[in-house]
Protein backbone atom coordinates (compact mmCIF):
# COMPACT_ATOMS: atom_id res chain seq x y z
CA UNK A 1 0.00 0.00 0.00
CA UNK A 2 1.22 3.60 -0.99
CA UNK A 3 1.29 6.41 1.35
CA UNK A 4 0.65 9.60 0.13
CA UNK A 5 2.13 12.61 1.70
CA UNK A 6 -1.44 13.74 3.57
CA UNK A 7 -1.18 10.27 4.95
CA UNK A 8 2.30 10.80 6.18
CA UNK A 9 1.39 13.76 7.62
CA UNK A 10 -1.56 12.71 9.45
CA UNK A 11 0.85 9.70 10.80
CA UNK A 12 3.18 12.06 11.76
CA UNK A 13 1.13 14.39 14.07
CA UNK A 14 -0.94 11.43 15.57
CA UNK A 15 2.30 10.34 16.87
CA UNK A 16 3.16 13.66 18.10
CA UNK A 17 -0.08 13.76 19.44
CA UNK A 18 0.60 10.48 20.68
CA UNK A 19 3.45 10.97 22.53
CA UNK A 20 2.45 14.67 23.88
CA UNK A 21 -0.87 12.93 25.65
CA UNK A 22 1.74 10.34 27.45
CA UNK A 23 3.78 13.13 28.19
CA UNK A 24 0.89 15.11 29.88
CA UNK A 25 -0.52 11.56 31.28
CA UNK A 26 3.22 10.52 32.92
CA UNK A 27 4.17 13.43 33.72
CA UNK A 28 1.76 14.14 36.53
CA UNK A 29 2.75 10.29 37.97
CA UNK A 30 6.96 11.04 37.68
CA UNK A 31 6.55 14.69 39.31
CA UNK A 32 4.36 12.69 42.11
CA UNK A 33 7.06 9.80 42.62
CA UNK A 34 9.46 12.63 42.71
CA UNK A 35 7.57 14.25 45.42
CA UNK A 36 6.69 11.24 47.41
CA UNK A 37 10.51 10.32 46.88
CA UNK A 38 12.21 14.08 48.51
CA UNK A 39 9.06 14.25 51.05
CA UNK A 40 9.42 10.84 52.44
CA UNK A 41 10.47 11.03 55.88
CA UNK A 42 13.14 8.74 57.14
CA UNK A 43 12.34 7.43 60.80
CA UNK A 44 15.00 9.43 62.04
CA UNK A 45 13.46 12.42 60.99
CA UNK A 46 10.20 10.96 62.05
CA UNK A 47 11.85 11.33 65.40
CA UNK A 48 12.15 14.92 65.21
CA UNK A 49 16.26 14.69 63.82
CA UNK A 50 19.01 14.86 66.25
CA UNK A 51 16.75 16.71 68.85
CA UNK A 52 13.97 14.30 68.79
CA UNK A 53 16.73 11.37 69.19
CA UNK A 54 18.47 13.53 71.75
CA UNK A 55 15.41 13.94 73.52
CA UNK A 56 13.84 10.44 73.95
CA UNK A 57 17.19 8.87 75.00
CA UNK A 58 17.04 11.43 77.91
CA UNK A 59 13.89 10.39 78.40
CA UNK A 60 14.54 6.37 78.16
CA UNK A 61 17.29 6.85 80.48
CA UNK A 62 15.34 8.45 82.90
CA UNK A 63 12.28 5.32 82.73
CA UNK A 64 15.19 3.01 82.89
CA UNK A 65 16.13 4.77 86.47
CA UNK A 66 12.54 4.63 87.05
CA UNK A 67 12.26 1.15 86.62
CA UNK A 68 13.48 -1.58 89.65
CA UNK A 69 13.90 -4.42 87.26
CA UNK A 70 16.67 -2.76 85.95
CA UNK A 71 18.21 0.57 87.46
CA UNK A 72 20.47 -1.55 89.52
CA UNK A 73 22.08 -2.73 86.30
CA UNK A 74 23.52 0.96 85.29
CA UNK A 75 24.97 1.39 89.33
CA UNK A 76 28.56 1.20 87.98
CA UNK A 77 28.07 2.72 84.30
CA UNK A 78 29.26 6.09 82.34
CA UNK A 79 25.70 7.11 81.98
CA UNK A 80 27.19 9.92 79.70
CA UNK A 81 28.84 7.37 77.16
CA UNK A 82 25.43 5.06 77.57
CA UNK A 83 23.59 8.19 76.57
CA UNK A 84 26.17 9.01 73.47
CA UNK A 85 26.44 5.70 72.46
CA UNK A 86 22.50 4.87 72.89
CA UNK A 87 21.96 8.54 70.42
CA UNK A 88 24.27 7.35 67.81
CA UNK A 89 23.06 4.15 67.32
CA UNK A 90 19.38 4.65 67.21
CA UNK A 91 20.23 7.55 64.82
CA UNK A 92 22.27 4.99 62.32
CA UNK A 93 19.45 2.52 62.81
CA UNK A 94 16.91 5.13 61.87
CA UNK A 95 18.56 6.68 58.94
CA UNK A 96 20.33 9.70 60.25
CA UNK A 97 23.51 8.65 58.90
CA UNK A 98 25.66 9.00 62.58
CA UNK A 99 28.39 6.68 63.46
CA UNK A 100 27.96 3.99 65.50
CA UNK A 101 31.68 4.38 68.00
CA UNK A 102 30.14 1.77 70.77
CA UNK A 103 30.75 -2.00 70.80
CA UNK A 104 28.46 -4.61 69.57
CA UNK A 105 25.76 -5.63 71.57
CA UNK A 106 26.77 -8.85 71.37
CA UNK A 107 30.18 -8.17 73.53
CA UNK A 108 28.60 -4.83 75.29
CA UNK A 109 26.52 -7.67 76.86
CA UNK A 110 28.22 -10.35 77.10
CA UNK A 111 28.55 -12.33 80.61
CA UNK A 112 25.77 -10.16 81.80
CA UNK A 113 22.87 -12.80 82.21
CA UNK A 114 20.31 -10.46 81.45
CA UNK A 115 17.30 -12.06 81.37
CA UNK A 116 13.44 -12.20 79.27
CA UNK A 117 12.11 -9.63 82.11
CA UNK A 118 14.60 -7.38 81.64
CA UNK A 119 14.96 -7.17 77.85
CA UNK A 120 10.85 -6.59 77.89
CA UNK A 121 11.47 -3.94 80.66
CA UNK A 122 14.06 -2.26 78.64
CA UNK A 123 12.22 -2.09 75.65
CA UNK A 124 9.01 -0.79 77.78
CA UNK A 125 11.26 2.18 79.01
CA UNK A 126 11.49 2.90 75.44
CA UNK A 127 7.87 3.35 74.80
CA UNK A 128 7.35 4.92 77.96
CA UNK A 129 9.51 7.37 76.81
CA UNK A 130 8.27 7.21 73.11
CA UNK A 131 4.56 7.67 74.70
CA UNK A 132 6.00 10.99 76.48
CA UNK A 133 7.20 12.18 73.43
CA UNK A 134 3.94 11.52 71.74
CA UNK A 135 5.47 9.20 68.96
CA UNK A 136 2.86 8.21 66.31
CA UNK A 137 1.96 4.29 66.97
CA UNK A 138 3.05 3.62 63.48
CA UNK A 139 6.65 5.06 64.05
CA UNK A 140 6.99 3.50 67.62
CA UNK A 141 6.72 -0.08 65.92
CA UNK A 142 8.70 0.66 62.96
CA UNK A 143 11.57 1.67 66.09
CA UNK A 144 10.55 -1.23 67.95
CA UNK A 145 10.87 -3.92 65.09
CA UNK A 146 14.66 -2.25 64.89
CA UNK A 147 15.57 -3.34 68.10
CA UNK A 148 13.88 -6.51 68.30
CA UNK A 149 16.26 -8.50 66.07
CA UNK A 150 19.02 -7.64 69.11
CA UNK A 151 17.37 -9.65 71.58
CA UNK A 152 19.46 -13.08 70.37
CA UNK A 153 22.97 -11.26 71.14
CA UNK A 154 21.66 -9.89 74.41
CA UNK A 155 19.54 -12.15 76.74
CA UNK A 156 20.94 -15.06 78.01
CA UNK A 157 18.74 -16.60 79.70
C1 LIG B 1 17.29 -3.64 72.55
C2 LIG B 1 17.82 -3.64 73.76
C3 LIG B 1 19.14 -2.97 74.10
C4 LIG B 1 19.90 -2.10 73.39
C5 LIG B 1 19.61 -1.52 72.01
C6 LIG B 1 21.06 -1.78 74.18
C7 LIG B 1 22.05 -0.91 73.77
C8 LIG B 1 23.18 -0.62 74.52
C9 LIG B 1 24.23 0.27 74.09
C10 LIG B 1 24.28 0.99 72.75
C11 LIG B 1 25.14 0.32 75.07
C12 LIG B 1 26.46 1.13 75.06
C13 LIG B 1 27.58 0.28 74.50
C14 LIG B 1 28.94 0.93 74.69
O1 LIG B 1 29.14 1.63 75.67
O2 LIG B 1 29.81 0.70 73.81
C15 LIG B 1 24.63 -0.51 76.14
C16 LIG B 1 25.26 -0.66 77.36
C17 LIG B 1 24.68 -1.31 78.42
N1 LIG B 1 23.55 -2.08 78.40
FE1 LIG B 1 22.34 -2.34 76.87
N2 LIG B 1 20.99 -2.46 75.35
C18 LIG B 1 19.82 -3.19 75.35
C19 LIG B 1 19.37 -4.02 76.34
C20 LIG B 1 19.93 -4.09 77.60
C21 LIG B 1 19.34 -4.79 78.72
C22 LIG B 1 18.04 -5.62 78.66
C23 LIG B 1 20.15 -4.58 79.78
C24 LIG B 1 19.97 -5.07 81.19
C25 LIG B 1 18.98 -4.65 81.92
C26 LIG B 1 21.26 -3.75 79.34
C27 LIG B 1 22.30 -3.33 80.11
C28 LIG B 1 23.33 -2.53 79.68
C29 LIG B 1 24.36 -2.02 80.56
C30 LIG B 1 24.49 -2.28 82.06
C31 LIG B 1 25.21 -1.24 79.77
C32 LIG B 1 26.42 -0.43 80.21
C33 LIG B 1 27.65 -1.27 80.13
C34 LIG B 1 28.83 -0.46 80.67
O3 LIG B 1 28.69 0.20 81.68
O4 LIG B 1 29.90 -0.52 80.05
N3 LIG B 1 21.08 -3.48 78.00
N4 LIG B 1 23.45 -1.07 75.77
Amino acid sequence: MQYTLADMIQVFRNSRTLTLLLLIALTPISACTLTTQRSAPTLYEELGGAAGVDTLTTDFIRKIAADERIKGRYRDSDIGRFHRMMGEQMCLLTGGGCTYTGDDMLRTHAGMKITRVEFTAIVEALMLAMDKNNIPQGTQNRLLELYAPMHNDIVDR
